[in-house]
């Protein structure tokens, strides 16, 4: 019997299959892959690729996409900071959910503050959390502007947008750093691959 959160007289249950035996089934390691940038920095176009490329391999994947989250789990959820940390927490503890379950789970979100990620890294079995940065500049992110965001930022029309006058906390020890060159993007399936590699290389895409 214990007290956690706000509940009290709460039990574990414990399940009668556990994640080793879920694992072999899927012949792959349940991790996360954390996709954080700016918006516009193609978060949301390597999950996809990512996914992809996964299922092309035989493995089991499944995206979070923080705008998606945000009609359904997340939709009490605005923008000021208090409601990106609720946003991260909740998606660190479905992720975390997910990766249980033994599924490569991509999680693509702004996340934008670095003491948020790592509390989600922090929740995670040593080393299956792979924070994969986007680093791509404000001004790439900004001629982009696929949903016309950047413009109602600059307009004034949107307060608080992250990169215009909301903060972006760049990762420090993350896992997997995707960069432009002489200004020019990697192609979505050369990232994905290289996030691939990295998955291959650590063991996450077999079970002996
Ligand atoms: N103020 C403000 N700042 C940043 N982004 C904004 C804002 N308002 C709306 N949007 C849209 O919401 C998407 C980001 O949602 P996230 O859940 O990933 O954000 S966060 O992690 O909680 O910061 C983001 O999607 P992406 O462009 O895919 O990143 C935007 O489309
Ligand atoms: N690797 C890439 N090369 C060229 N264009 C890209 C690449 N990745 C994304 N884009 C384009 O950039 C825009 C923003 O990408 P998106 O994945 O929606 O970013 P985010 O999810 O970070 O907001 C889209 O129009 C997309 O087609």
């Amino acid at each position: 019997m214990s007290t956690v959160g706000n509940s009290t007289n709460i039990f574990w249950q414990e399940s009668p299959i556990g994640k080793t035996e879920r694992q072999k089934l899927l012949n792959q390691k349940g991790c996360v892959v954390w996709i954080t940038g700016l918006s516009g920095s193609g978060k949301s176009t390597l999950a996809c690729s990512l996914s992809r490329e996964l299922n092309n391999r035989g493995k089991l994947s499944y995206i979070l996409d923080g705008d998606n989250l945000r009609h359904g789990l997340n939709k009490d959820l605005g923008f000021k900071a208090e409601d990106r940390v609720e946003n991260i927490r909740r998606v660190g503890e479905v992720a975390k959910l997910f990766a249980d379950a033994g599924l490569i789970c991509i999680a693509s979100l702004i996340s934008p503050y670095r003491k948020d990620r790592d509390a989600c890294r922090e929740m995670m079995q040593n080393s299956s959390f792979i924070e994969v940065f986007m680093n791509m500049s404000l001004q790439l992110c900004e001629a982009r502007d696929p949903k016309g965001l950047y413009k109602l930022a600059r307009a004034g029309k949107i307060k608080g947008f992250t990169g215009i006058d909301d903060p972006y906390e760049s990762p420090l020890n993350c896992e997997i750093e995707l960069k432009e060159k002489e200004g020019e993007c990697p192609s979505p399936v050369a990232m994905a691959e290289e996030v691939i590699s990295y998955l291959e290389d650590k063991g996450f895409l077999q079970n002996e």
